[in-house]
């Protein structure tokens, strides 16, 4: 613990994530990388990837199922981080994709990862995208609701195929995390009230253009406790149970994502945990299960770097960096805490402070940090990096204050490489038009 606070201590941050390391000539080095070369090529602020600490959690992860002697499909959810090295790294490691969009599905298949590893799940899925989810012949549309899936019988009819669907079911489980990413809570907006669903089930198995292969379930998002999911997968086996005592076929159980990691100082859960309570609640089902981990693999993949534009002396102080909510909006939507480390090596045994650290962006909420502890000799220039942004970071960006999108860079044990350019404020207006009634020529 820090001696001004009670938070974790620079050095807390840095031995608990092991692919950052210090260096007396270097400063912070990210999978032995130094990130001062990075920041003088690409420019700031910029997303960095760690190619090897993602390889390694996808293993780690399928290890903690497999020591279980759990068969899952494991499909990474692709809105925390979409990036084509992001996908093909995982599908390397024998993952799928979780699918929110028809564009996520383009970005997946771009990919090359094969339809039979992609699952659509999402609550407001369009007419163009059902069709194009059933011409691709993906693995499995998760339906959320009863008009979607009379809408998908429709839509594949009309494709002459048969469509493989799951009902995603709200459990009204309380996942015990932030409100705004909670999904399984009866109001939630997301599944279908887990009381309808099973007469649902039962009504669906007469549609001719829909095969129900099983059921979904999504609770929330950085989940830290195991109570939530197993009082959410117990609901589910119990109503795989029910549907078979109708006299239906459940063939799959896809489980959805959650586990949440340390950003701060929180109990993360291992993966084994997951494991565990999916082996005791649904191991004996004889059902294919899946899962949808996206922030557990990502979120810990990532760095913004970003630059000191100014400090501002002050009650308090603050600290200017040039990567602003438009980048990360989580702090701005979520309160979310994120680490931060200065890069420069005679930073870490520096006196400290407390600073504000902020973004130039013009709104109040525009604030990565308050009252952190931080070298007190910060200046322009210096470089400071925001940990654990590989999820629902870059793919979160606006380009709001017309700042356009960050240069991304994958770092890969050693090796680096700029992986999406600084998008430009030209490449902005380049794709805006005026109509020729607002031009003084016009006649
Ligand atoms: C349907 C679905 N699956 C998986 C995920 C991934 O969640 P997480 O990133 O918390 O693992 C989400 C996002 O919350 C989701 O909506
Ligand atoms: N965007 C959220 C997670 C949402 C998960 C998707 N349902 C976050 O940054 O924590």
């Amino acid at each position: 613990m820090n001696a001004l606070s009670s938070e974790p201590t620079l050095n807390d941050l840095l031995t608990s994530r092991p692919p950052l390391e210090v260096n007396a000539r270097d400063g912070l080095l990210f999978e032995g990388v130094p990130l001062h070369v990075i920041a003088a090529v690409a420019g700031t602020p910029c997303w960095i990837t760690g190619a090897g600490t993602l390889r390694r959690r996808a293993n780690a992860l399928k290890a903690a199922f497999e020591a279980r002697n759990l068969p899952v499909h494991f499909h990474f959810a692709m809105k925390s981080q979409d990036h084509q090295a992001t996908l093909t790294i995982l599908r390397e490691c024998g993952y799928g994709v979780d699918i929110v969009s028809g564009g996520e599905m383009t970005r997946a298949l771009h990919a090359g990862i094969k339809p039979n590893g992609i699952v659509f799940s999402g609550v407001g899925k369009s007419d163009l995208e059902l069709r194009a989810a059933v011409e691709h012949g993906i693995r499995q549309i998760n339906v959320e609701s009863v008009e979607e899936l009379y809408r998908l019988n429709d839509i594949a009819q009309a494709c002459g195929k048969i469509a493989p669907a799951a009902l995603r079911v709200n459990p009204d489980v309380d996942a015990q995390t932030h409100d705004k990413i909670s999904t399984g809570r009866a109001g939630d907006k997301f599944g279908i009230e887990h009381r309808r669903a099973v007469k649902l089930y039962a009504e669906a198995a007469a549609l001719e253009h829909v095969e129900l292969v099983g059921l979904a379930v999504h609770l929330g998002s950085q989940m830290l406790t195991a109570e939530p999911f197993r009082q959410g997968y117990s609901r589910l086996a119990d109503m795989v149970r029910e549907i078979r005592a109708l006299g239906h076929t459940v063939k799959t159980v896809d489980c959805g994502g959650g586990l949440g990691i340390r950003y701060q100082d929180e109990i993360a859960p291992p993966p084994e945990m997951l494991a565990g309570v999916i082996a005791e609640s649904l191991g004996d089902l004889g059902v294919e299960l899946s899962i949808e981990p996206g922030r557990w693999l990502s979120a810990p993949t990532g760095i913004l770097l970003s630059r000191v534009i100014e400090t501002k002396a002050g009650n308090p102080d603050f600290v200017v960096i040039d990567a602003a909510m438009n980048d990360l909006a989580r702090p701005a939507l979520y309160d979310s805490w994120h680490g931060i480390l200065p890069v420069a090596p005679a930073a870490f045994n520096d006196a400290l402070k407390p600073w504000d650290v902020v973004g130039p962006v013009c709104e109040s909420s525009d604030i990565f940090a308050k009252d952190r502890v931080l070298p007190a000799s910060l200046k322009r220039g210096d470089l400071v990096a925001l940990l654990d942004t590989g999820a629902y970071g870059s793919v979160m960006s606006s380009t709001y204050n017309s700042r356009p999108f960050a240069a991304q860079v994958l770092v890969d044990n050693g090796r680096w490489e700029i992986i999406r350019q600084r998008q430009s404020v030209q490449d902005l207006i380049a794709a805006e038009t005026i109509p020729d009634w607002l031009l003084p020529a016009h006649g």
